[in-house]
């Protein structure tokens, strides 16, 4: 379809779970009410927790939260993209963040997990170590839907333009970006990246964030619907809310052809060592 409706869910998720899958489900329906044909949720939407509670409330896939958001996705025949839950998996003691894509019959059509972990250390900020209890994923994800080709992110990922370049590469025409960036960074970090991915990969890019204070640092809110133009859609206000924008594919053709900055490319230079080397 080349035209449709898309939602970025905002949300404040908190420790009690069965609470924030309500709050998750009064959201998609309000974005489904607002005739949004694609919802996007959150990172760890289900629970943010102190990292010794995570484990606990970590789940298989498909597991009760799953199970609940494809009711959900059947109900209001949606693409559901349910941002990301920490995942239990039989190869390792540690949890991998992941997202996982519905489609409207409730299929599961993909899950990606988290590539990059928050391992920082900021000077007036939080310190992160998301390494210690986090698997790190291995794979790149784009996958196909009756809405258009799609790619998988997670906040931190963000920072690493090698993984968009990719996924545009592999045709992807929007890609999800669900968080729960920092308020330390993200004042600065947060809208400048998305908008430079969107722009250097001519993508829509959806990034629905958490909000509020949590457990372990306060987020930074701010959830968008960014154009491959690198026009800012859609832009939620402070508090839970649902930020819906139109996404026009036949738009993002006539931005790359217009610019066609992809197909110009110099990948016979793009080698480390290689600076400088011939004038
Ligand atoms: O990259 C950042 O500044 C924030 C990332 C983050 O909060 C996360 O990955 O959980």
């Amino acid at each position: 379809m080349a035209k449709f409706l898309a939602a970025a869910v905002q949300m404040d998720t908190q420790e009690h779970k069965d609470q924030n899958l309500k709050r998750a489900e009064e959201l998609i329906g309000e974005a489904a009410d607002r005739g949004a044909s694609l919802v996007a949720l959150p990172e760890t939407f289900n629970f943010m927790g102190s990292p010794r509670e995570e484990k606990a409330n970590a789940e298989y896939i498909p597991g009760p939260t799953i199970q609940r958001m494809v009711a959900l996705a059947e109900k209001y025949k949606i693409w559901l993209h349910c941002g990301s839950i920490l995942e239990k998996a039989p190869e390792t003691e540690k949890l991998y963040n992941t997202s996982v894509l519905l489609n409207p019959r409730g299929e599961i059509v993909a899950r990606y997990r988290k590539l990059h972990l928050f391992d920082v250390e900021l000077s007036g900020g939080p310190v992160s170590r998301e390494s210690k209890t986090r698997e790190f994923g291995k794979s790149i994800v784009v996958t196909d839907t009756d809405l258009g080709r799609v790619g998988f992110s997670i906040c931190y990922d963000l920072r690493f333009p090698e993984l968009y370049r990719i996924m545009a590469l592999e045709g992807a025409e929007m890609i999800f970006v669900p968080a729960a960036f920092t308020m330390h960074t993200g004042k600065d970090h947060w809208e400048p990246l998305l908008r430079a991915r969107a722009i250097e990969n001519q993508c829509y890019i959806i990034a629905p964030g958490q909000t509020g204070k949590k457990k372990t640092y306060t987020t930074y809110g701010k959830s968008m619907i960014v154009d491959p133009w690198g026009n800012v859609l859609g832009l939620a206000p402070e508090g839970e809310s649902v930020v819906v924008a139109e996404i026009d594919l036949n738009y993002l053709r006539r931005v790359r052809e217009q610019i066609p900055s992809l197909k110009n490319r110099r990948p016979d230079i793009y080698q480390v060592g290689y600076a400088g080397r011939s004038l």
